[in-house]
């Protein structure tokens, strides 16, 4: 929905000639509420229009006096001061949320654009790790967020499946493997084979050699080193859907690095048709000197194609195949170089989509103030952190609502939640810790907070029978301070989409549905919703099923569930 702040930005357009987009981003919510509902600084106009900053505030609140909404315009000082006319406004909010909640959040803005998301792209044969846990969590919710702003959006999970490491997964599991032990844990089981094989070949080195003759074989099509490699990919992968499952999380595709293997040569020809392609040490790599980066490695000395590469051959297959005009990758901040150079040699490469290329990081996350995983010795597993808080969730809600119909449900939803919720309330580039005590406390800023809120609201409207009726807020209620904060927080809806989509990130979202959750309850706490007397009980009940839907919409978008009771 065109919010109220583009009504009044295309007024001062055409009135100061500035681009309404720009002014839109002018315009403040006042801290003090007094002053009005919105302020429009107009000391930026003052150079270009020769008049000074008050004069111009005060020419534009006899324009703006008559816009549809606008109950008081005033000028103060170099400010525009603005108050809505609170019932109309609140009708068209509701009106809105209740409707058609998507067009509170969304004005389509992607239409006609299609982006790559790659996301998780968690490694065969290996845990889970916390970068992996991050990118799916955030990863998911950018897809979400974009696909209500009208992107078509293609997930992709570009799975580690390719590597000298299966050389020695093969090897060690040869040796000291066993398929039942694999079929029953096969992450967990495979694991602890790879960090026996490094813990052996520290006294034993000839096993090294070991690991690259079975490499070898993988990359020259044997049978059996085809076949193992095939079977860790396909057991490894039902362990982590298994885990996608738990967190509510999909893909469109999912193409493993090997899926390049055929796709690279191309690439490498093309780098060397350019004259891009230099020899360095025995390798093939793209020299970005110029533009204070280490060299790009395109092939290793031995011949084989690395990391880059297979980025390279994948940045044109979703260009080229999926469609994508805008390509992101959502990986950790410890990537930052790699993505570099690879945008710039597609760059290099003519690709006009290199400047639609973002690399979205993101840094560690701790687990009572651990690490989730480490190369060997020391291993946090995802599912049982999930598990725990699962079960933690349980506990707590067996003790507030031990008559609760689908414990386990909701249990669910609200252990996952708590995980998603606490990465995503931070701003993706700083660290997360993450301890159960806090991320399930249902009084802090938390995914249970938000839960419990959105089934408080739920069970009001449970109560008064109305779940069913179209509600609407009457427009001779004018609402009260209290209720006025929270529908001008239900504005802020498409604002809080659009931020989170133009910056790719989540906790723009988190943080809106914390501030509308804040509103409602004090509403809750204030206003007497089922004890009033209509119009004004109608007033509030409306008020509460706007105020769920944009709860529930929010949690969806960011990846949670919405349980109606808890
Ligand atoms: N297109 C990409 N490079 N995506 C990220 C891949 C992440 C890689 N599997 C890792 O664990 O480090």
């Amino acid at each position: 929905m065109k919010s109220i702040k583009h009504a009044i930005a295309t007024a001062v357009a055409e009135h100061t000639g500035f681009p309404a987009a720009d002014i839109v981003n002018l315009i403040e919510y006042p801290p003090n509420p007094e002053l009005g509902d919105l302020a429009l600084p107009c000391f930026q106009f003052a150079k270009q229009l020769r008049k000074n900053p008050a004069l111009i505030a005060s020419e534009l609140a006899d324009k703006l006096a008559g816009i549809d909404g606008i109950g008081n315009a005033n000028a103060q000082g170099g400010y525009l001061n603005l108050t809505l006319e609170r019932s109309t406004y609140a009708l068209s909010i509701v009106d809105r949320a209740l409707q058609s909640v998507h067009d509170l959040f969304s004005e389509e803005r992607g239409t006609g654009h299609t982006v790559a998301v790659d996301y998780s792209a968690p490694n065969i044969a290996k845990p889970f790790g916390v970068g992996h846990l991050r990118s799916t969590i955030i990863g998911q919710a950018i897809v979400r967020l974009m696909r209500e702003d009208g992107y078509r959006v293609e997930g992709v999970n570009h799975l580690g499946d390719w590597g000298t490491q299966f050389g020695k997964n093969i090897a060690a599991y040869l040796k000291w493997g066993d398929e039942e032990t694999v079929r029953k844990n096969p992450v967990r089981e495979l694991f602890k084979l790879y960090v026996r094989f490094h813990e052996e070949a520290r006294e034993h080195p000839e096993l090294e050699d070991e690991g690259r003759y079975w490499f070898k074989q993988l990359e020259e099509g044997h049978e059996q080193a085809n076949r193992l490699w095939r079977w860790f990919i396909d057991e490894s992968l039902r362990a982590f859907q298994e885990t996608y499952k738990t967190l509510g999380v999909e893909f469109d595709h999912y193409l493993g690095e090997s899926f390049y293997n055929d796709k690279m040569d191309a690439i490498v020809d093309e780098l060397r048709a350019k004259g891009l392609l230099v020899e360095d040490d025995g390798a093939e790599v793209v020299d970005l000197s110029a533009y204070d980066m280490p060299p790009c490695i395109i092939k290793k000395s031995d011949g084989t194609s690395i990391y880059a590469t297979r980025d390279l051959a994948a940045a044109d297959y979703r260009h080229r195949v999926l469609g994508a005009d805008t390509l992101v990758y959502v990986v950790g901040a410890e990537q930052k170089l790699h993505f570099q150079q690879v945008f710039k040699v597609l760059e290099l490469l003519g690709r006009d989509y290199a400047k639609r290329c973002t690399h979205v990081a993101f840094g560690l996350m701790k687990f009572n103030g651990e690490r989730l995983s480490t190369r060997r010795g020391h291993v946090v597993y995802l599912e049982d952190v999930l598990n725990k808080a699962i079960e933690e969730a349980k506990r707590i809600i067996q003790e507030k609502n031990p008559n609760l119909a689908d414990q386990d449900g909701v249990a669910r939803s609200v252990g996952v939640g708590a995980v998603i919720f606490n990465d995503l309330k931070t701003y993706r580039i700083h660290e997360v810790d993450f301890r159960y005590e806090d991320v399930l406390n249902f009084d802090g800023e938390t995914g249970p907070y938000v839960q419990y809120t959105h089934a408080r609201a739920c069970s009001v409207l449970r109560k008064a029978g109305t779940d069913a009726q179209p509600l609407n807020w009457p427009t001779q209620v004018q609402p009260d301070d209290v209720e006025w904060a929270l529908i001008l927080r239900l504005a802020q809806a498409g604002e809080a989409l659009a931020r989170a989509v133009d910056e790719f990130d989540p906790s723009v979202m988190a943080r809106y549905v914390l501030h509308v959750c804040h509103a409602f309850n004090r509403f809750y706490h204030n206003n007497p919703i089922l004890q009033a007397d209509d119009p004004l009980r109608a007033a509030r009940l409306a008020l509460t099923q706007a105020t769920r839907n944009v709860i529930a919409k929010a949690l969806y978008l960011i990846g949670l569930d919405a349980p109606q009771e808890m």
